[in-house]
């Protein structure tokens, strides 16, 4: 049995180390957690696009986490992209026996516009992992997609929190606004009570695995033992500078700097 906190990611790889488990592991690492990957499906990506994707069968990713659970049981884990429903049986298995802190990041389209997930694999990642995640963390059009809601305002971002919760069964959401104009506002509600923590809009396009890095925090600290509003309040500390300090790296959408933030 290990003293270090740890954290398991089950998502896809992103070549250029800025999005999916990669980056996931990095942001892991830079909060003193060890961090552990499953990998769902391998793409070839850049800062530009995605080039293709190599989808992983659920029976061998069902053999990567037995590896991982028989061995040494993760302290908290987050999903990312899970391009298809069989993977999401798989997964939801392994939630259910192990009943960890989850993280779902309902990834389905890239910054670039790339679709990450198949559209029937939507109505299983509601059913099924929704009500088995204790934070579900879509960005706002991700927020609109499991809703079925046109998301513009924020009295909508609140009618979206509360479906997520109250009628999807998370047991919490946090809607990430950074695609809203204006200050980039986060909203986080656990059945009781909306949080927001809101930062100044930083004017780049250097936000590639904005949505990874910040829920691979999340479960970080989670792996810790922090509240889910502690990890909240780090990871949206952690990603604010991660942004500012992105590294510059590629031509495209660039990824943040994931060992710029040193705050507790
Ligand atoms: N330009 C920006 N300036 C400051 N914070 C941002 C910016 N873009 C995104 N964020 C923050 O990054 C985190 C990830 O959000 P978002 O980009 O909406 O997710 P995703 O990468 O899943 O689309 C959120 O905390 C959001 O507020
Ligand atoms: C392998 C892989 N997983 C997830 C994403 C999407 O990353 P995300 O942090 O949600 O956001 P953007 O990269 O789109 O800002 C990805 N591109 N690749």
């Amino acid at each position: 049995m290990s003293d270090l906190p740890i954290a398991l990611t089950v998502a896809g790889t992103d070549p250029t180390g800025g999005a999916g488990v990669f980056a996931d592991l990095k942001a892991m690492h830079s909060r003193d957690v060890y961090g552990m990957a499953a990998v769902t499906s391998l793409t070839a990506q850049n800062t530009m696009g995605v080039q293709d994707v190599y989808n992983i069968p659920a029976d061998f990713i069902d053999k990567e986490l037995n590896s991982i659970f028989s061995d040494e049981v993760p302290h908290a884990m987050k999903t990312g992209m899970l391009a298809e429903t069989d993977m999401m049986f798989v997964i939801a298995e392994y939630i259910r026996k192990y009943n960890i802190p989850y993280v779902m990041d309902p990834v389905m389209i890239a910054t670039s516009g790339d679709r990450l997930m198949t559209p029937e694999a939507m109505n299983t990642l509601i059913e099924t992992l929704i009500p088995l995640a204790s934070v579900v963390a879509p960005n706002l059009h991700e927020a609109a997609a499991i809703t079925g809601m046109k998301i513009t305002e924020e009295a909508d971002i609140h009618q979206a929190l509360k479906i997520i919760v109250d009628d999807m069964q998370a047991g919490s959401v946090i809607i990430k606004g950074g695609h809203l104009e204006g200050d980039a506002r986060d909203y986080l509600y656990d059945g009781q009570t909306i949080t927001t923590l809101s930062a100044k809009r930083i004017q780049t396009n250097q936000t590639h695995g904005t949505g990874c890095t910040f829920s691979a925090v999340l479960t970080a600290e989670l792996a810790k033992g922090r509240t889910i509003q502690q990890a909240f309040k780090t990871s949206k500390a952690y990603i604010t500078n991660a942004i500012e300090h992105s590294p510059g790296i590629g031509r495209g959408n660039g990824p943040v700097n994931h060992f710029s933030y040193k705050g507790e």
